[in-house]
Formats: structure tokens, C-alpha cells, sequence
């Protein structure tokens, strides 16, 4: 099921959340929204699931405008926010079986069951979730929104605040969500990696603007350029950072010494060095993050939507 946003505008105050964004999501990718804190991330979503009415411009989830046909429009949306809690006493299990039956589904107990094993809760399923860490809270409120079989998934930053295993363990729920079903996956983040390894496409978006959109790999190849990470032998630090001095962008982290450059003046500087001054060299392809810093840094707009949320 497809979604398409069109010039939505959203003020709060004289805060501008949302300033003209425009975008199609194709059914059944798994799509990214980009940006730093207070880009609009959460407002757009709030729209997109008829939390809230855009002041200015539409939202349309598989041809229904969402503020006239706000319900069926939140039967064919999961959302997954930013924040959500459980009552403590009560069981994972406990948990699900409350959800299915408020959305009245009539296989309740079955579908309780694959859902506790898509999201790898079937063995703590019947243990309180006062005792569920923060990603096995995160995935059972996903296992929550998966109940209905909604055919659009939409998640605000999914794995902030989860440690490494906990993110790993959702990416791969995501991942075999995207392989195995046809469903429409929206997910925000600040995290270009995470972005990177999830979708296949990508806005990005600051103070309320899109400032990037496309494919991944369109976004990450419109960078010729290549990183070499040079670790220095010892005592070799100065020999080398003289060694690389002018042979492109230059920084020394501390621990490596990195240069951005093209493919051939990479190519270049690798055959020029001494062996001993180098104890190891890495060269790492363009990500997202010259796409991400070069939309952001582009006709920078005013900080007017970057104020602190009362
Ligand atoms: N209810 C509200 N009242 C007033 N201002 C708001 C409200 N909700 C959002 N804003 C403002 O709108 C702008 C966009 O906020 P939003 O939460 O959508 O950004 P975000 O991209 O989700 O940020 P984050 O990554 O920090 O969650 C911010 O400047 C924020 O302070």
C-alpha cells in the first residue's frame, strides 16, 4: 500500500514542525525519514496516522485522504511511537491477548502466537514486562501493532535507546518483515547506518524541509569520493600526516588519520606511502553520510524550527 504526502504544512505556535514536504512511499518498500533532532520526524508521523491535521496539504495511505477517511485509514496503519509502556504486572502474553481483542481479531489466540515468535518474545512471553529489558519492550510493542496485519508499518525511531544487541535483534525483525511480507515499512532515525542497512529509499528532511530524497544507493553513489583510514606506525604520526598533507581532505582522529579523496587519488596515495610508516590502511566506500551532510549543509535554513519543544 502506497503513501503520498503532498506540500503538508504544520505549525505549532510560531514553530514551523513541517514546511511543504512532499513524497510518494512505494508499496511494500521500507522507507526511511531522515533527520536530526526536531527536523519533523514525529510531527509527520503523527499526521500520517491521523493523530493530528496537517494545517496545509494532504496525506494519502492507499488512495484514502487521512482526514477524511481517518479510520479506515488508522485500520490499515500500525504505529509504533517513539515512546510506549505496558503495565508492569502484567505478561507479554497478557499484553497481545488485551490489543487482539480490542481490534476484535477472531484468530486471537493463534495470531498471539505467531506474533510472540516473529518478534523472538515466544520463550519470555508469560514473564511480566517489568522485568522485559527496553528492546524486549520495543518489540513486544511491535508484536502489538503487527496483531492486525496492518499492510503499513510506521515506526518513530524504532531502536533509540536500545543497546547494540537490542538493535541488531529489531534490524533483523524489520529485515524479515521486508523479505517475507508485502508490507509497507516507514521508519525515522538520525542513525545513517541504520537507514543504510534497512531501506531502500530515503527523505531527508530538515526543519520541517525536504532537503534529499531517492534511493539509497542513488544517494550514497552521488559521492565519488573515497575515505582512506590510515593507522600510523608508531612513532610514524607526523612522518605520515606530512606524507599525506595536501592529498585531499585531511583528519587526524586521534587513532587514524583519514583522507577523502577520489578513487584514483586514492589509488595514488596508497602506492606513494612508506611501508613503515603505516601499519594499517582501510578504504571505506561512500555512505549516506556525505549525501546527508551535503542536503543539510545546502542553503542552510533558519534555526526558527529548531526551539526546544515546551
Ligand atoms: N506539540 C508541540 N508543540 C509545540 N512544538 C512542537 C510540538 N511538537 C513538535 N514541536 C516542534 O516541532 C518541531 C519538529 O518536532 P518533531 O518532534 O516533529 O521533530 P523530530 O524530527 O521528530 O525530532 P526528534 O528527532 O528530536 O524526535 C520541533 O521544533 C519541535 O520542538
Amino acid at each position: 500500500m502506497n503513501i503520498t504526502i503532498t506540500d503538508v504544512h504544520k505549525r505549532y505556535g510560531d514553530v514551523v514542525a513541517l514546511d511543504g514536504p512532499s513524497f510518494e512511499v512505494p508499496t511494500g518498500s521500507t522507507f526511511g525519514v531522515l533527520g536530526t533532532n526536531g527536523a519533523g520526524k514525529t510531527t509527520l508521523f503523527e499526521l500520517l496516522v491521523g493523530h493530528d491535521r496537517p494545517d496545509e496539504g494532504s496525506i494519502e495511505v492507499g488512495g484514502l485522504d487521512v482526514e477524511t477517511a481517518g479510520h479506515r485509514v488508522r485500520e490499515r496503519v500500525g504505529f509504533l511511537p517513539e515512546h510506549s509502556g505496558f503495565p508492569p504486572s502484567m505478561t507479554g502474553r497478557e499484553v497481545l491477548s488485551v490489543h487482539a481483542r480490542i481490534r476484535g481479531l477472531s484468530d486471537r489466540d493463534a495470531r498471539i502466537e505467531e506474533c510472540l515468535a516473529l518478534v523472538g518474545l515466544a520463550d519470555a512471553a508469560d514473564r511480566p514486562v517489568s522485568g522485559y529489558s527496553n528492546g524486549m519492550g520495543r518489540r513486544l510493542g511491535l508484536a502489538s501493532v503487527l496483531l492486525s496485519r496492518p499492510p503499513v508499518l510506521v515506526l518513530d525511531e524504532p531502536t533509540a535507546g536500545l543497546d547494540p544487541r537490542g538493535v541488531t535483534a529489531f534490524h533483523r525483525i524489520i529485515e524479515r518483515i521486508d523479505r517475507e511480507t508485502d508490507v509497507t515499512v516507514v521508519l525515522s532515525s538520525h542513525v545513517l547506518s541504520e537507514v543504510e542497512r534497512l531501506c531502500d529509499e530515503v527523505v531527508i528532511l530538515q526543519a520541517g524541509r525536504l532537503r534529499a530524497a531517492g534511493s539509497v544507493d542513488d544517494l550514497r553513489s552521488s559521492d565519488e569520493r573515497v575515505t582512506v583510514a590510515l593507522t600510523p606506525a608508531d612513532h610514524e604520526r607526523e612522518s605520515l600526516l606530512e606524507a599525506v598533507q595536501n592529498r585531499g581532505n585531511v583528519t587526524d582522529t586521534g587513532d587514524e588519520i583519514e583522507v577523502v579523496c577520489g578513487r584514483e587519488a586514492a589509488f595514488d596515495l596508497l602506492g606513494s606511502l612508506e611501508r613503515e610508516h603505516v601499519e594499517r590502511f582501510e578504504v571505506h566506500e561512500p555512505g549516506l553520510e556525505a549525501a546527508f551532510h551535503e542536503a543539510l549543509s545546502a542553503d542552510e535554513p533558519t534555526a526558527a524550527a529548531e526551539e526546544v519543544r515546551p
